[in-house]
């Protein structure tokens, strides 16, 4: 993987990925992903969402094109939390910067610092089992944050979620990103999600491997949870909706 030029959190340049059984899955995908942006990824099942994450985060190698990235380890954000179910709240939280080695005062201030961005003060103690789905996906945001990354992917983080919860964590969200200035690369099924997030949202053909289109969502944040029901925003929601019907191709 290349570097990205300053200013630049993530790029792929022309990248095609076709794999050893002769199925090509992307085609020429060219997005650019700036410093403290957050871009939302849309398309069919299988039209190749996980396989650009993979790409963007060093875990496959486009058979042609280029990824560029800045420099450090993306923040790789997953449906499935995936928790350690024997350790606390807190040592769940602690666990990268554990394997990192990082000394123990610094990292039970980093672990503390997580937890309180995250709602989870008051819950260090608690095994995952005890949570709910909404509060074990606020674990696996604290232990990416204790890294300090200045890119996450995020494969459908809220996609086993209620739409209540869903709705709360993508605000939540938001106001972690505003905080703490990363970019973001978000892949989801939900159209409205997509737009309460992102200030671009890229469409992939459910066929053709190509990025068809990306449609900008012009509002500034932070963004009120009622923006989304908006005349505004229902007209961007409108117009990815569109373009996701088109994605498919002719019935
Ligand atoms: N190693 C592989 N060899 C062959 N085909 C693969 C391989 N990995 C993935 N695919 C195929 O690539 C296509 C895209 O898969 P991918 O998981 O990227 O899609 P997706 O858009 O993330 O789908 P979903 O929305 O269902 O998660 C699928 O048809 C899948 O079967």
């Amino acid at each position: 993987m290349g570097l990205a030029p300053p200013g630049t959190a993530l790029a792929f340049e022309r990248a095609g990925m076709t794999f050893p059984d002769g199925s090509t899955v992307l085609r020429d995908v060219s997005l650019q992903i700036a410093d403290r942006e957050i871009v939302a990824l849309i398309g069919a099942s299988g039209s190749g969402k996980s396989t650009l994450l993979r790409i963007a985060a060093g875990l496959a190698v486009p058979t042609s094109g280029a990824v560029l990235a800045g420099p450090g380890s993306p923040a790789l954000i997953f449906q499935d939390p995936t928790l350690l179910p024997w350790r606390t709240v807190a040592a769940n939280v602690g666990l990268f910067a554990e394997l990192d080695g990082v000394p123990r005062p610094r990292r039970d201030a980093l672990v503390a610092d997580a937890l309180a961005l995250t709602g989870l003060r008051g819950y260090e103690r608690h095994r995952p089992r005890a949570l709910s789905g909404g509060m074990r996906m606020r674990v696996s945001l604290a232990r990416a944050l204790t890294a300090r990354p200045a890119l996450y992917l995020f494969d459908e983080p809220f996609g086993a979620l209620d739409e209540i919860t869903r709705q709360r964590l993508g605000d939540e969200l938001q106001q972690l990103h505003l905080r703490e200035g990363f970019a973001g690369l978000f892949v989801t099924h939900s159209v409205v999600e997509a737009v309460a997030l992102a200030s671009r949202v890229g469409v992939l053909s459910a066929r053709s491997g190509q990025l068809l289109t990306e449609v900008a969502v012009p509002f500034d944040y932070p963004r009120a949870e009622s923006l989304r029901y908006d005349g505004a925003f229902g007209r961007v929601a409108r117009t990815v909706s569109e373009a996701l019907r088109d994605s498919f191709g002719p019935a």
